[in-house]
């Protein structure tokens, strides 16, 4: 059985991936956050809404990566999961509204220093990482049962809210379809425990001017619980042979 753990930010991005993996247990980790179980016959989906923003979903991560390997049952798999901004099909890349993306890169668009020269990522200043890069055939296998785009999804700390700001991010990252707000919280705490990991985002809103009313997200959460629905076939189909339980202690 591969156990997969998927991180969302709010219930209602857990639930819609629920709805897509069968029946949820709650399962309540160190710290009390819950974690909703639902094991395929194929793959185990854990679902955890760790909260708004990369520090929260790194926390969450994190927690639960090291009560799965405490537990002698680790994680094969992260996937940071939710809606997002799409940015404008008209700006040099985008996703439109509905649509599903899964990241060939998860890319920390904030985390630098304002210098008199414009933006500087943390990297320029001698220390830290900026992006993450998930195994490219692992993305292509799952954006193609999905029907989904695979490209650069920016992570966030501050939703973007005007249109130079959207522009000024498309520049700066020509490959990038979605902004969200969690995924390189996910995947720092992924690579710091060696599990691999992947972002599905689906479009909820276009990334500029802040108009709450235009949102659909109930589309991107229908589109959200229908990309899961063909996750554990494009998961066995890439996988090599299932990892050999833990030995049992006598
Ligand atoms: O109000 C609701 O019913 C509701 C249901 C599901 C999710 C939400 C959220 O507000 C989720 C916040 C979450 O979504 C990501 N997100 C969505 N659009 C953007 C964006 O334009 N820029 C950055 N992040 C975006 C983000 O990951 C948030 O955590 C509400």
């Amino acid at each position: 059985m591969r156990r997969v753990l998927v991180v969302t930010a709010v219930a209602a991005e857990r639930d819609a991936v629920c709805a897509a993996a069968g029946p949820c247990d709650g399962v309540t980790l160190p710290g009390g956050l819950e974690l909703r179980r639902a094991a395929g016959p194929a793959v185990a989906f854990d679902v955890l809404a760790a909260g708004v923003g990369p520090a929260a979903a790194a926390a969450g991560t994190a927690t639960a990566l090291t009560a799965a390997a405490l537990a002698g049952q680790p994680y094969e798999l992260v996937v940071s999961a939710g809606i997002g901004g799409g940015f404008s099909p008209g700006q040099p890349s985008g996703a439109p509204l509905g649509s599903v993306v899964v990241a060939d890169a998860i890319v920390a668009a904030d985390l630098g220093a304002e210098t008199a020269d414009g933006f500087a990522p943390v990297t320029e200043l001698g220390f830290g990482t900026v992006a993450h890069h998930p195994d490219p055939a692992l993305v292509r296998a799952v954006a193609a049962a999905a029907g989904a785009a695979a490209g650069t999804v920016l992570t966030v700390s501050t939703v973007t809210g005007t249109a130079a700001r959207a522009t000024e991010l498309a520049k700066r990252h020509p490959g990038a379809l979605i902004e969200a707000m969690e995924g390189f919280g996910v995947a720092e705490a992924a690579a710091a425990h060696g599990v691999p990991v992947l972002e599905i985002r689906t479009v909820s809103n276009a990334v500029g001017p802040r108009d709450r009313a235009a949102w659909r997200i109930g589309d991107a959460l229908a589109a959200l619980t229908g990309a899961f629905r063909t996750l554990p076939t494009a998961l066995t189909a890439t996988a090599g042979p299932a990892p050999e339980p833990p030995p049992r202690s006598a």
